[in-house]
């Protein structure tokens, strides 16, 4: 039904066709996504913005394959979504997806090392010496060397959300998911973990989807998206943050 999936050598990690999730059924139904047709393009950073309860969240967890739609095709790295069953999509998201939070979700327990190398234990897999130099790769570059044996809480929120972004990095994904990534953070380290999130897509290719409601934040994306009302209703190339902030007040007064 849906002919256009992404695959491993398409311009596209994530595709949307014809999306649409509803909450509830009748006069009182909530369409989070109407009808969405969206592609995130390998190797971007993209910002998915738009006013509270416009579909971000949901955009995302139905991208991600957390969350099931109503109707519509979901490609994940040329993937079915939409036909695949929970376990499924959840092996795929363990190989295939990494999420940054603003709350940093690192399990406060563990070490930075610990924490960094828990999606590869999650997939039940065994860190190969390829794969443990791209770690130590990336504990260098996001000046984490000194830290690797500390815990979380011993740890400032910017160091905290670069051990975030290590983790995701570090098993390769297809694409990494940030929410919200600089929303705990001093004005300092937010640009820190930004320029962080703009150089693993230009270095690395690495694509990623971050979700926003900060002009500045999505500054630092090749594209920005607008989400109004469950639909995308803006899609741009890099722009400024005065741009961007001029954008959203005009998106939020276009209609769905
Ligand atoms: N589990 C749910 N049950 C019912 N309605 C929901 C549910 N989840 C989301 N919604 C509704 O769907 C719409 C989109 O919500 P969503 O959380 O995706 O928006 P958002 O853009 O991420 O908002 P915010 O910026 O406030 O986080 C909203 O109207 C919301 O109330």
């Amino acid at each position: 039904m849906f002919t256009t999936p992404t695959r491993p050598n398409d311009p596209s990690v994530v595709s949307f066709r014809q999306v649409s999730k509803s909450y509830g059924t009748g006069a009182g139904a909530v369409h989070a996504l109407a009808e969405v047709d969206v592609d995130v393009r390998r190797g971007e950073f993209t910002a998915i913005m738009g006013p509270s309860g416009s579909g971000k969240s949901t955009f995302m967890n139905v991208a991600a394959g957390l969350d099931d739609v109503t109707s519509g095709g979901v490609f994940l790295d040329g993937q079915p979504l939409h036909t695949m069953d929970d376990t499924a999509r959840t092996m795929l998201r363990r190989r295939q997806v990494g999420f940054v939070f603003q709350s940093f979700n690192l399990v406060p327990t563990l070490t930075v090392a610990e924490n960094i190398v828990l999606p590869f234990q999650l997939a039940g897999h065994r860190v190969s010496p390829d794969e443990q130099q791209w770690i130590d790769h990336l504990v260098h570059v996001l000046g984490l060397t000194e830290r690797i044996g500390h815990k979380p809480a011993e740890l400032s929120g910017g160091q905290q959300q670069r051990v975030a972004i290590a983790r995701a990095l570090a098993p390769r994904p297809a694409i990494i998911f940030a929410d919200e990534p600089t929303g705990n953070l001093d004005t300092r380290s937010s640009s820190e973990v930004l320029q962080l999130m703009r150089s693993a897509a230009t270095e690395y290719g690495q694509t990623i989807a971050m979700v926003s409601h900060d002009p500045i934040a999505a500054s630092y994306a090749d594209r920005v998206l607008v989400l109004a009302d469950g639909r995308v209703v803006a899609d741009h190339g890099r722009l400024s943050p005065q741009q961007i902030s001029q954008l959203l007040l005009t998106a939020e007064g276009v209609p769905a």
